[in-house]
Parts: structure tokens; sequence; C-alpha cells
């Protein structure tokens, strides 16, 4: 049975649906050094944002095939290493929009009212009402900085209060901003326009600090800032720094550089012009029940041998394109191994070209199986649709992809070349109306015959008697020939025999076909 590690707290509803698969071990709160020392046992790790997956630990996981995060933010996970280590990572990019959103709408709210500070008073045993006199939303602008999920649906809800929106987002449409009500305007304007701010983007390269002094000088002394997406995307020492001297107006942090804030971070010491929550966006019952069940259900579907629906890092696999183009893809994992082994290894360039109705697809996933077979003789199950496109760059291996919607010999067929140790060599193959794969074409030779584990492939010239010559050779090794077909241009010209063997050839045998009159070529595959 598969073993399944769960290194943060993770809802039971997501334990429930691991356990019909596998043994689960929850264990949470282990330093990197104890994960580093479990990890090999594991085929699974499930965590949240609590758990740094870190390329020691991804290089210590010699039995993992995934890692699922029961949330949205995968930044706490090193994605490159486990991507060049075959292993899919998942994630839940839904399953808590509705959680982080109203979080950051409560954090506005809270902001504008004072509210955990005046919480706080009463509760002390004051009755102050003059220090917590607050300010209205009601007509106020709101910048919103990334309009993804959690964005939009911020945008609603606040558009529904009566509030202005502006949104910076350059990877959105005017139509899709304008249907939310927001206007689109660059990143300045936002800045200087806005009297509340809301982060919802990720942490990257390019958002890292987005946030900083210079930002924070560009805007309204009345400004209040709302972080509920990353920390690291605002410069918390500025961001204090800009609070104590009243440069800006509040500020509302639920996420921060490092986890948990440092106790001395100056953030802790701020009045009630800021409020601090412990990472707590996702902390709702619904949504925690939502990602366990998301992430969970796609571990098990991962080790039972199935694709996961939202994988970080195999792109272009979404499920409904999967689902549609699974059939081609174990034909282009066919042909792309096949045709790896004609072209004798060390390929260099491999065409792919998407004929009939096949051209209408998304190629990527197409291409990453050939890939992947392309790869399989090298890399055994080292290579998968996590790692084929990887290691295909690492081994220099350029990719040529075209399409040809006019072909028409079949609804949709595949045509490889490949040019390698070997030379220059192309194979093309095509689903039957049953879904079966039929390899059509081999270095331009037409044929038709199924793939099969154990094949050999001649080049020869079409002369009487060779076909017999060749199964009798067979015969006398004691090899079966499930099926033979010959492919020619010309008659009496050159020819292409293809032959599905139910025995492996034994050592030896290729050199006595190769002894054979007008045998001038041939190659044992095994697919
Ligand atoms: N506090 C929490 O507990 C909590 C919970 C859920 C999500 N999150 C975080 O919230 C963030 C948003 O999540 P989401 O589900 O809405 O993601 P999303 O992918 O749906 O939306 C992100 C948006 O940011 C935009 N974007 C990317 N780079 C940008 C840039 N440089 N400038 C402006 N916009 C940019 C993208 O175009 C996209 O529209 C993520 O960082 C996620 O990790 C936090
Ligand atoms: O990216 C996310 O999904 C949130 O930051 C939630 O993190 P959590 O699962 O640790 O609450």
């Amino acid at each position: 049975m598969p073993k399944v590690l769960v290194s943060d707290p993770i809802d039971q509803a997501g334990l429930d649906i691991l356990s019909q698969v596998a043994q689960v071990d929850v264990k949470t709160g282990l330093s990197n050094e104890e994960l580093v020392q479990i990890i090999p046992e594991y085929d699974a790790l499930m965590i949240r944002s609590g758990t740094r997956v870190t390329q020691e630990i991804i290089e210590a996981g010699n039995q993992l095939k995934i890692i699922g995060r029961a949330g949205v933010g995968v930044d706490n996970v090193d994605v490159p290493s486990a991507t060049r280590k075959g292993i899919v990572v998942v994630n839940s990019p839904e399953g808590n929009t509705i959680a982080a959103a109203e979080h950051a709408l409560a954090m506005m709210l809270s902001l504008s009212r004072y509210i955990p500070d005046a919480n706080h008073s009463v509760k002390n045993g004051t009755w102050d009402r003059k220090s917590y006199v607050g300010a209205e939303v009601y007509k106020k602008t709101l910048g919103i900085v990334g309009l993804g999920k959690i964005g939009s649906h911020v945008a609603a809800a606040a558009k529904a209060m009566g509030m202005k929106l502006l949104a910076y987002d350059p990877f959105i449409s005017i139509e899709r901003a304008d249907h939310l009500g927001c206007r689109l305007v660059d990143m300045d304007l936002l800045f200087r326009e806005s009297d509340y701010i809301t982060l919802h983007i990720p942490k990257t390269p390019e958002t890292a600090n987005l946030i900083n002094a210079e930002a924070l000088a560009k805007m309204k002394p009345t400004v209040r800032i709302i972080n509920c997406a990353r920390g690291g995307i605002i410069d918390e020492a500025a961001l204090a720094e800009a609070l104590k001297e009243g440069r800006i107006g509040g500020a509302a942090l639920d996420v921060y550089e490092n986890e948990p804030l440092e106790a001395d971070s100056p953030l802790r010491s701020l009045g009630k012009q800021a409020i601090l929550t412990p990472h707590l966006g996702a902390s709702t019952a619904e949504a925690q029940i939502n990602v366990a069940i998301d992430v969970a259900e796609q571990i098990r579907d991962v080790l039972l041998g199935l694709p996961a629906r939202s994988a970080v890092n195999i792109p272009g696999l979404y499920p409904d394109a999967l689902e549609k183009l699974r059939p081609y893809l174990q034909l282009a994992e066919n042909l792309g191994n096949l045709v790896g082994q004609l072209a004798g290894g060390r390929v260099e360039l491999l065409n792919v070209r998407l004929q009939g109705e096949l051209a209408d697809n998304n190629s990527q996933p197409i291409v990453v199986a050939a890939l992947k077979g392309l790869l399989s003789q090298a890399l055994r199950e080292r290579v998968n649709y996590v790692n084929a496109s990887i290691e295909a760059k690492e081994r220099g291996i350029r990719i040529i992809e075209t399409r040809d919607g006019s072909i028409r010999d079949y609804t949709g067929s595949l045509h490889l070349e490949a040019k390698g140790a070997l030379g220059d060599h192309s194979v093309t193959g095509a689903l039957l109306g049953d879904g079966e794969i039929r390899i059509t074409d081999i270095d331009e030779f037409p044929i038709n015959v199924p793939p099969t584990h154990h094949m050999l492939f001649t080049r020869h010239r079409d002369m009487p008697g060779i076909i017999g010559k060749i199964g009798s050779l067979l015969g006398s090794f004691n090899v079966n020939i499930a099926s033979m077909q010959v492919g020619r241009k010309i008659v009496r010209g050159d020819a292409v025999m293809v032959l599905s063997l139910d025995d492996p050839l034994p050592e030896g045998i290729l050199a006595e076909i190769m002894k054979v009159p007008g045998i001038r070529d041939a190659y044992t595959v095994m697919l």
C-alpha cells in the first residue's frame, strides 16, 4: 500500500479519502531535517503553508510521486526541483477563494472601524467611544491589485457596498475588468487615487516588495492597505515606518515575509491603525473541507495512476483536454518511443506534426507525450509528463511543432520525425474508429500495424523469398510472429518489413538477419 505523509493540519474529509488507497501518517511540526529523514518512505506528501518543501526534501524523496498543497499558494514548494524529479505538484486553486476574499473584506471593514482595538478596550473594562471614530467605505475608492479569483470576488462585494473600483492586473482584459465594474489602470494611478488598496497577487520575483517606500510615498496619507495575499509583497519595515509616521492611514496584514511573524517585528508594536492576523485567510470550516477534499482526491488519483486535475507543473494538461486527448497521448508516446529507437538515440531534433482533426487541438500535451516516449529508452520510469520537457531541453533536443489540418487520411494522425545517431527517421500513427492505435507509415513507407511490445523492423529490397527467409530464421530461434507487414513505394524497390513478435529477439539474431540477401538494415524495438 502506498504511504502518504500529511505534514500540516488537514481536514478529516481529506484524510478519509487518502485512507481509501494509502497508509496515511499525520506528522505535523516536523523540521526540515526530520522531513529529509522520513520522506524516503513516502509516495505522497500533503501540506498547507506550514511546511517548506525544500530542494533537500525533494532530493531525498525517492519514492515521491506527488506533493499536494491543500490551498492555493505553492511558493513554499520548490516546484522547479519537483519538476526536475518528475514529481507532480498539485494545489486547490478555488477551494479557499471565498474564504480569502471574505477575510480581506473583513480586514477592510475592521480597519475602517477599529473593531479589534475597540473590542479589546471593552473587554479590558473601558467604555471609550471617542477613540474609535472610523470611516465609511461607501463611495470610497478601492484599488485592487490582482483581479484573479479572489480579487474578482472582492470586487463584486465592494461594488455592492457602493465603492468605486480601480484595478491593476496586466494579465486581465479591459472587458473582464469592465464586467466586474473595475476601471483598469496602471499601478501608479491606483497607488495615487485609492483610499483602500487590497493585494490579491501571487508572490513572484516581479511582485516581491511591490509595496516599498517609494510606492508608499505615492499613496494618500489616509490610504488603508490590506494584504491577504502573500508576505514579501510588502516591505514590512517600510510599512511600519510609514504607519508610525502617519504617512499612511492603516494596514491590515494576514501574511508576512517570515511566518510565524518574528517576535520583535516592528509591526507588532503598531497601534489601532494596524491589524495583524496569523495567516487566517483560508481558515474557514468550509474552505478547509474544500481544499482537503480537492487535494486528497488528486493525490488518490495520482497514486492510482490517473492524471491530476490541478497540477501546477504539467502545463496544458487540463482535465477536459486530457480526457479528449487521452488516446492521442498514448499514440504520441508510442510513436515517440518508436522514432527515438529508430533514430538510434542522441536525438537532436524532433519534429511533431499534428494532422487532420488533431491539428485543432492544444499541441502541448501531445508534444510532452511524444517526448516522454522518446526519452523513455534512456530514462525509463524516471521520465514522466512532469519532467519530459525539461529533460528534453537539458539534452538539447530542439522541437518543431507543425499542424496540417488538410491531411484527411484518418480523422486525426500524428507524424514524428527525429534526427539522431542513426540519421533522420519518421513515423506516422493514427487512431481507428474504435480507438485502436495504428502505425501507418515508417520512413515514408505506408504500413498498417498496431504497436506491440516486441517489434522488428527491416529495410530491404523488395524481392521474392525474403519474407519467407526472415520467417524461417525467426522460427529457428523459436520466436513467434504475431503479425507481419510489408510496405513499399514501388514494386521491387526499397521496402520496409514490420513484424510484431510474441517474444523478445534472442542475442545474435539481428546479425543473422543482416546476412539475408537483400536486407539493408534491421532494428528491434520495444514499446
Ligand atoms: N491569506 C490566505 O490565507 C490566502 C488564501 C488563498 C489565497 N491566498 C493568496 O492570494 C493570492 C491570489 O490568489 P487567487 O486565487 O486570486 O489567484 P489568481 O491566480 O486567481 O489571481 C492572481 C491574479 O494576479 C494577477 N497578477 C499576477 N502577477 C501580477 C502582477 N505582477 N501585478 C498585478 N497582477 C498580477 C494575475 O493576472 C491574476 O489575475 C495568491 O497569492 C494566493 O496564494 C492567500
Ligand atoms: O495560499 C493559500 O491557499 C493560503 O495562503 C492558505 O494557506 P493555509 O493553507 O496555510 O491556510
